[in-house]
């Protein structure tokens, strides 16, 4: 099996952990299954804030289109990177267990988000988390804050900004948690949708393949993953809405809450919709709906890009 992925540390952190549990679960070597490293766009356009890039799945395109010409047989992505709308042929058949989905509070001065002085420069390539963070302190400062894990780590250290916020999920699989000073209320500032979890895409007519990875799905994740990318694909037309999602699964019970930002904050729609796992799709669906209801089709379109 060939396993396509970007090459970013985070990425082949991801990947090897793929690789290591199908190795496990089949009882084959690892180097039996073979990890390609793919530049995708979003690895290429270095120098532009991601929000004026816009373009879906630009961190997956490449790695599909390989896909598509069988080249590797899995993609290994993180899910909230993955455009909700998948090319013909593809999907997206395995989820791994969902890691902590909070965005965690980084920063080299300062404790915590409400210990940042009045005028701080948080550093963020997010428009959710720009519009969360300016919600909740209009006096901060916003700065675009792109490049991996690393990259940030400097750009801190050389005083760029005072804080950023990055996901713990990727912390952890980083191995880099020390550096959270603070983790973030999730009902509060809402995760990404599709945050913390790791999703494996193949070949829809590859049976071979979806039997071999559906080992590794995990149910709970998948229904919360399925609710939360239904909740995105029914609102974001333009990739530039900050939209937030946060689920709770008990049983086969769920609550899906979601929530759309203008970009300075000032304005903020939340809902919340629960049902049952099973419905996990329509739940999704729905609560797109009654946030559409909630804000008007003004409030989307002046998101669009002109
Ligand atoms: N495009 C950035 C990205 N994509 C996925 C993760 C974290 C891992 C995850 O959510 O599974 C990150 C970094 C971050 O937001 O801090």
């Amino acid at each position: 099996m060939r396993i396509g992925t970007r090459g970013s540390l985070l990425a082949l952190a991801q990947a090897k952990l793929v690789q290591s549990k199908l190795a496990k679960f089949h009882k084959v070597e690892t180097t039996d299954i073979h990890i390609e490293v793919i530049k995708t766009s979003g690895d290429i356009i270095q120098d532009r804030p991601l929000s004026e890039v816009g373009g879906k799945g630009l961190f997956t395109k490449e790695i599909e289109v390989a896909l598509l010409e069988n080249r590797v047989d899995i993609g290994v992505h993180s899910s909230k990177d993955v455009a909700t709308q998948l090319p013909d042929g593809l999907g997206l058949y395995a989820f791994l267990k969902r890691e902590d989905v909070r965005d965690a509070f980084v920063s080299l001065k300062h404790k915590s988000l409400d210990d940042m002085p009045e005028g701080a420069i948080f550093g963020t390539s997010s428009l959710r988390r720009a519009a969360q963070m300016l919600r909740h302190r209009p006096d901060l400062k916003i700065v675009e804050f792109r490049g991996n894990v690393q990259t940030r780590m400097k750009k801190l250290e050389a005083g760029v900004a005072d804080a950023t916020l990055l996901a713990y999920a990727g912390l952890r699989r980083l191995g880099q948690t020390h550096i959270a000073k603070q983790m973030i209320d999730p009902n509060v500032f809402m995760p990404a949708p599709a945050q913390g979890a790791i999703g494996i895409e193949c070949r829809e007519d590859d049976t071979r393949t979806r039997e071999l990875i559906t080992v590794l799905n995990h149910a709970g994740t998948a229904a919360a993953l399925v609710a939360e990318r239904h909740f995105l694909h029914g609102l974001d037309g333009s990739c530039r809405t900050p939209i937030g999602a946060y689920t709770e699964i008990d049983g086969n019970d769920m609550k899906v809450i979601g929530q759309i930002l203008s970009i300075n904050g000032t304005t903020a729609f939340e809902g919340e919709v629960t049902g049952h796992v099973a419905d996990c799709a329509e739940i999704g669906q729905h609560l797109a709906q009654i946030l559409r209801e909630q804000a008007g089709e003004n409030f989307f379109e002046s998101f669009e890009v002109r």
